[in-house]
């Protein structure tokens, strides 16, 4: 799939959304990519997948064998991924605060996993599902996710390929520009305030 063809999905399910959100991260930005409603079709979910599946290195794929994602954005993403790489998949969730594997999923000693997210901003979710993927037994060796919106500045310490990367503007809380202050805020994702 062409970067084009990639956009033209988020374009076809509504999913780039302009106004003023309060990301996972706490940055602020006028731009945010709702991955749940580009996942919400099936068969799109699966396209996107598989293309993402295909742009992984064989070096990478024959590594791997478990797919753990963070919940909420990463399960559909996740799942679908296990579909196209033929592994088993499974997702962290933080009902806690904190990233865990719960629901009878487990790691083996020293396995190997693929990381999927939806979306990359910072990479602080991914980093602390990593942690949380560490602490079960296993070992992540790459991440993988639908969109890279981090302006190149993630750094999740393993390979990492996202499908599409799209530059947006992200703020700190102090440095909101007037324009954007004057919308009124949403905070779409999951993660409680700090
Ligand atoms: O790279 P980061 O700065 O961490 O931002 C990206 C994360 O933010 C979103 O999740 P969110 O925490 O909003 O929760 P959700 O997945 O439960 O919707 C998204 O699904 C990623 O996990
Ligand atoms: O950083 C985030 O929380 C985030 C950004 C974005 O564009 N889309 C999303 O689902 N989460
Ligand atoms: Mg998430």
């Amino acid at each position: 799939m062409t970067q084009d063809e990639i956009l033209e999905e988020f374009r076809a399910a509504d999913a780039l959304l302009e106004g003023h959100f309060i990301l996972s991260s706490g940055l602020h930005s006028p731009r945010y990519l709702q991955c749940a409603r580009v996942l919400m079709d099936p068969a799109r979910a699966s396209r996107l997948a598989s293309a993402l599946a295909r742009s992984l290195p064989i070096e990478i794929k024959s590594q791997i064998s478990m797919v753990v994602s963070p919940a909420m954005g990463g399960v559909i993403i996740g799942h679908e991924m296990g579909r196209s790489l033929g592994l088993e998949a499974v997702f962290v969730e933080r009902p806690t605060g904190t990233f865990e594997l719960r629901r009878g999923f487990r790691l083996k000693p020293g396995q190997k996993v693929l990381l999927v997210e939806d979306v990359v901003t910072t990479g602080l979710s991914s980093r602390e599902a990593m942690k949380a993927v560490e602490a079960a037994g296993g070992q992540v060796v790459a991440a993988a996710s639908l969109v890279d919106r981090s302006n190149g500045l993630a750094d999740l310490g393993v390979p990492f390929f996202p499908l599409i990367r799209i530059d947006v503007p992200s703020y700190e809380p102090g440095a909101v520009p007037p324009e954007l202050a004057a919308i009124p805020v949403e905070k779409p994702g999951s993660r409680k305030a700090a």
